[in-house]
């Protein structure tokens, strides 16, 4: 025999757990609920079913803050009892979803839990509230999770019962509207203080469209309704940008999508900014403030841009201080990064003066987006972004206009020691090395025709174009190169001797970087690392010393080639040596820093000894 089922228990909530979950792992702090006592009111203003109407002489909200409690009246549509049943009392229901259930996009609240971050500075909460049928409800709630309710027909029956709370009286007598009382507990008293109440009610509402005072000691001051950043005047919004983010910016310009309702104003940083570094923005919803920090608002490269916005149809988590990570935040970063894009295009052809002060604060910006935009823009980027080269800070389709072929050295290091002969040869050389610089290259060389002609290059390949010697004359010079072999070994390069321009320069030393990760791979080999056998296995044994090239087209190595006095011969090539290293700008060693030592005493000796002759 079966026995029928009983009915379903239900789901018992322990507020006390509710609250301290909400405290330590929702919202970051107890100020939130000046915000959320504002959105509510906020909120019933539009839900008023009559509103707006000049007959209600009552402003929208009024927050009456003496600092030692505070009372949140709006004239708003009000709770009936049945309201206060359905949507106080039940956590988690929010009368402020349609019949589909999903939030309705004219109101601030969706989730049904705001009104209890009350208890995050307050013992208890008191709601006493007009409906828009004229009933009267008081409500008071507690944080150990009791509450009682109590209603009455009208106003003037409540009035009969309640003589001595004469402000709520001339409040509610003069239309729906809701009361919320709250007091604080001994280690709260601090979020009372007037103006920590003022600061947050202008930080969270200071644009919200309502008429929102704040009563301090008799005096009304208004908050809401504050003009958007994006409808000042050109001189104000500079104001704006350096009271609120701290920067004097080179420019601002408006931002709209109309996917997520939202408008708003960028912000170009007028200081340089640390790539990587997340802007801060400042983004409302519905005009009340949800964040000032970061935001996941525009793709990583727009590190220098920050944005003030106010987007109708975005979506908050629910703590209300982040934005929700889902397809529409994802729309509208792509669409914000396009308009950035846009402006900088603008910029670029309409005011080159603006456009040279932004690429010298924010050119690894710039490039950064280069690697991530799509081929068109790319193509449009690139004719703005100058790259540092032989020939100057260059934009890459304007070198290959000029020249047949660009060389382009993927390391500072490397370009340094290339430069000088690569100047002298009439081929530029494109310095690569900074961030994003190779990887901009490398798209061009793939997705334009002309960047074909960019010719990566590294010392060891650079050394191939330089001239080897007939063979008579390396007979000749064999004796140098093996005399400046043995002073050099110590130094650990390899030395050989060509002919190359300019004529001036001794000599070259170059050491590219597979080179350097051979040293390296080997280095680590004789310490028994395991990797360092299987690099070994793939090296090919080539000799990976830096090498330098003395220049057979130099008169002063001409003039070494007939010279075999060692005490001549050595201080004269480690003097050579030494001017490669530092014209290369390469480190310099405690070896090499002796070895420099070495040949200037050798040098000054050989100079003494010839005065002391004559
Ligand atoms: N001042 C008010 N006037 C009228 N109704 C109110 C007022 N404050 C709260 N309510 C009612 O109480 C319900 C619960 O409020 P609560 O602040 O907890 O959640 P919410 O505003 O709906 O959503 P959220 O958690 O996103 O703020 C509201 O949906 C609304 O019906």
């Amino acid at each position: 025999m079966t026995s029928s089922s009983p009915a379903p228990d239900r789901f018992q909530v322990n507020l006390h757990g509710l609250i301290e979950l909400l405290s330590e792992h929702l919202y970051s702090g107890p100020q939130v609920f000046v915000r959320e006592l504002l959105q509510n009111g906020i909120d019933a203003l539009h839900m008023r079913p009559d509103a707006p109407t000049g007959a209600d002489p009552r402003p929208g909200i009024v927050l009456d803050a003496p600092g030692d409690r505070l009372t949140c009246y709006d004239s708003g549509c009000g709770l009936s009892p049945d309201d206060v049943e359905t949507f106080l009392i039940t956590v988690g229901r929010s009368a402020k979803r349609d019949d589909l259930g999903l939030a309705r996009t004219d109101l601030i609240g969706q989730f049904g839990i705001g009104v209890l971050s009350c208890f995050l500075v307050s013992g208890e909460i008191n709601v006493l509230s007009r409906s828009s049928e004229g009933e009267i409800v008081a409500w008071r709630a507690t944080g150990d999770g009791t509450y009682r309710t109590r209603a009455w027909p009208d106003i003037a029956t409540w009035a009969d019962e309640n003589p001595t709370d004469p402000e709520a009286h001339e409040w509610l007598d003069q239309g729906p509207g809701t009361i919320v009382r709250l007091a604080p507990r001994p280690d709260t008293r601090g979020w009372f203080a007037p103006d920590r109440i003022a600061r947050l009610a202008r930080e969270y509402a200071g644009h919200a469209d309502a008429d929102i005072r704040l009563r301090v000691s008799d005096r009304e001051i208004p908050i809401g309704r504050t003009p958007w950043p994006w409808t000042l005047p050109a001189r104000e919004r500079i104001a704006w940008a350096r009271e609120n983010f701290g920067t004097t910016p080179l420019a601002t310009f408006p931002v709209t999508v109309a996917a997520a309702g939202l408008h708003g104003l960028a912000v170009v940083a007028g200081d340089r900014i640390t790539p990587g570094i997340s802007p801060r923005h400042r983004v409302h919803i519905k005009g009340m403030r949800v964040l000032d920090g970061e935001a996941d608002l525009l793709p990583p490269w727009g590190f220098f841009v920050s944005l003030v916005v106010n987007g109708d149809l975005l979506h908050p988590t629910a703590a209300r201080e982040q934005l929700r990570d889902d397809e529409l935040l994802a729309e509208t970063r792509d669409e914000l990064g396009r308009q950035v894009m846009a402006w900088l295009l603008r910029t670029a052809r309409g005011d080159r003066d603006l456009f040279n002060r932004f690429l010298t604060l924010h050119h690894t910006g710039l490039k950064a987006l280069a690697v991530a935009c799509d081929t068109d823009d790319f193509l449009a980027l690139v004719q703005l972004l100058p790259f540092s080269s032989t020939v100057g800070e260059r934009p890459l389709p304007d070198l290959l206009t000029e020249h047949d072929d660009v060389l382009v050295a993927d390391s500072v290091d490397e370009f340094r020691q290339m430069a000088a002969v690569a100047t002298a040869q009439g081929t530029p050389l494109v310095n690569a090395g900074y961030a994003y610089d190779g990887t901009v290259i490398e798209r061009y060389r793939r997705e334009a025709p002309a960047g074909q002609r960019l010719i990566p290059v590294e010392p060891e390949r650079f050394a191939a174009t330089i001239d080897s010697l007939e063979p008579a004359r390396r007979a000749e010079v064999a004796p140098l190169s093996a005399a400046a072999q043995r002073v050099l070994d110590e130094a650990g390069v390899r030395v050989e001797i060509r002919r190359f321009a300019p004529e001036s320069v001794p000599a070259l030393l170059l050491d590219s970087s597979h080179d350097r990760h051979r040293r390296l791979s080997r280095a680590t080999e004789t310490s028994g690392d395991l990797w360092a056998g299987l690099l070994q296995a793939v090296d090919d044994r080539a000799d990976a010393r830096p090498r330098l090239i003395l220049n057979d087209a130099n008169p002063m190595v001409r003039r070494l080639v007939g010279v075999d006095d060692l005490r001549v011969l050595r201080p004269a090539v480690q003097a050579v040596y030494a001017r490669a290293l530092l014209q290369g700008q390469h480190p310099v060693s405690a070896g090499d820093a002796r070895m420099i030592e070495h040949a200037f005493g050798g040098l000054l000796e050989l100079a003494l000894t010839g005065t002391e002759r004559s």
